[in-house]
């Protein structure tokens, strides 16, 4: 029991140092799920770049020092592995248990559905689900052109979730209903149901994974799984038209290898909150700090204006919504690093490997250190490199064009005079880097270009602070906001 609680383990020649804190086996877990950033910036100051914590039973090691990415990020799965950690967080959270055979092939379909080919088709249908959400409502006399107000952050979730769920796990059959558009008025309403529901667990996600729900929260979390499990599941799939090949895909390679069709269903689950828990917030944040920024809006604005101009896409009164192709979204180098930046600021994940046998490890300054077999090697970009003022100086500062340079071409970053690769990581990196990283750049993109090229945006208070952001969401993707934020949009002609 002591062995268990930790109580014999001290740090050995060649380790790095070892802080168990002074709670046996919970260790430092209620200090790093108060605010994971600010206690790994207090543990960083106290041992360096590179140390080992006791969290909740297990040691994880966080390493610092970004030029040592690489080396983890490429280190063979015999070595670290990345499905442990995640098997476990998966099952918890979503009811899926993945099976082992699965991985290599489940990343080969999402690369064929989420890039080149397959990413025009989805493309195309984001753009249609787009134009469907933003521009139902039929237009008001030209010459009016009343102010709408909402809330921003639960306007832009709310839309990019669902162009995204449409284009993923298709539409309504037009051969259910009598005609088009009863089919397309009952996709709206029901993407904005799944949307209510999903922002409830949303809310409940941290203390899931943490498993630190309240008692009722915990029958909520419950009601909620089996919502999904039912509302996305194969069965009720077969009805629609459109399902992406990436969903349909990984769906028969799961039934081809004998994954009974109820725990299919919760890996669609699984991929909803992959696919649409990130893009909705980060689409917030950027459109938030180019309200906040005149120089940044203008600059990204009329950027957009250029391409529309040069693809031949005047928007004028009474045109009906832009159609913006993949070629156009590669002509825009400045809304790029406005969404890079955004990015640096607000994407905060926690990327966890199991370390399967004692290795070494080599930092920048050439000391050694060896990594325990049974403990965790953990990297937080966010604050080693993401807010390092040394690569990105006055970090907390939004500049739309930070990683690009005047000619368009992506700026290098630097660390100590040498050059880094891992400069900024939202998208995690290595073998778990994100699939879908394209499609979600193609869709924060698509709505933010419609959004400037249609409407004109302000604050309803142009004095607004930007919002702090929800400390207990540290680790698991892009944060989000404490509160909304109300803002006004009007047809720009
Ligand atoms: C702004 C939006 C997004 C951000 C910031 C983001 C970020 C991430 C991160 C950090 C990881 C984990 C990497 C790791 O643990 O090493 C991940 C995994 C994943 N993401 Fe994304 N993601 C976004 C959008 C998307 C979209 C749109 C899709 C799909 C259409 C997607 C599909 C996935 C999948 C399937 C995984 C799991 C990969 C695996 O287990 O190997 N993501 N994402």
């Amino acid at each position: 029991g002591l062995y268990l609680l930790g109580v014999f383990r001290s740090q050995r020649p060649n380790e790095p140092p070892l802080d168990k804190g002074i709670i046996p086996w919970l260790g430092y877990v209620l200090d790093f799920r108060k605010n994971s950033s600010e206690f790994l910036k207090k543990m960083q100051r106290k041992h360096g770049d590179i140390f080992t914590v006791l969290i909740g039973g297990y040691y994880f090691t966080f390493v610092m020092d970004p030029f040592c990415f690489g080396a983890i990020m490429k280190e063979s799965r015999s070595k670290l592995d990345f499905r442990s950690f995640a098997s476990k967080l998966v099952l918890q959270v979503f009811g899926y248990k993945p099976i082992k055979a699965s991985q290599s092939t489940m990343h080969a379909l999402s690369m064929k559905h989420l890039t080149g080919d397959g990413l025009n088709l989805l493309t195309k249908a984001t753009m249609g689900n787009l134009q469907k959400l933003m521009f139902s409502k039929p237009s008001s006399r030209e010459e009016e052109r009343p102010w709408q107000e909402d809330s921003l952050f639960h306007y832009c979730y709310n839309i990019v979730f669902r162009a995204g769920y449409l284009a993923l796990y298709g539409t309504e059959s037009h051969r259910g209903v009598d005609n088009e558009e009863e089919a397309n008025e009952r996709d709206l309403i029901h993407s904005n149901q799944l949307f209510n529901e999903f922002r409830k667990y949303d809310r409940l996600f941290p203390c899931l994974a943490y498993s630190m729900l309240p008692p009722k929260d915990k029958l909520e979390a419950e009601r909620l799984k089996r919502f999904f499990w039912s509302t996305l599941s194969v069965r009720r799939s077969c009805q629609k038209d459109n399902v992406s090949g990436w969903i349909s895909d990984q769906d028969q390679f799961l039934a081809e290898n004998g994954v009974p069709e109820y725990m299919r269903d919760r890996f669609r689950f699984m991929l909803l909150w992959a696919s649409q828990g990130n893009t909705g917030p980060t689409a917030f944040w950027l459109l938030l700090y180019l309200m906040k920024h005149p120089d940044a809006m203008r600059a990204v604005k009329e950027e957009v204006e250029k391409v529309l101009r040069e693809n031949g896409h005047e928007v004028k009164a009474g045109s009906p919504p832009t159609d913006i192709t993949r070629d156009m979204l590669n002509q825009t180098p400045l809304l790029d690093s406005a969404l890079e930046e955004t990015l640096r600021l607000v994407a905060a994940p926690l990327l966890v490997r199991a370390v399967l046998q004692d290795m070494s490890l080599e930092m920048s300054n050439g000391t050694e250190y060896v990594l325990c077999k049974g403990d965790r090697v953990a990297l937080f970009p966010h604050l080693s490199v993401q807010m390092d003022p040394e690569i990105h100086p006055e970090p907390h500062r939004f500049k739309y064009d930070r990683f690009v340079n005047p000619d368009g071409t992506k700026k290098d970053f630097y660390k100590d005079g040498k050059r880094l690769k891992y400069f900024n990581m939202p998208w995690g990196a290595g073998i778990s880097i994100c699939p879908g990283r394209f499609f979600a750049t193609t869709e924060i993109k698509l709505f933010v270009f419609l959004m400037l090229a249609h409407y004109d945006l302000e604050l309803v208070n142009g004095e607004e602070e930007i919002p702090a952001i929800d400390i207990s969401r540290w680790g698991f993707g892009t944060m989000q906001p404490v509160r909304d934020v109300h803002f006004r949009y009007r047809r720009r002609f």
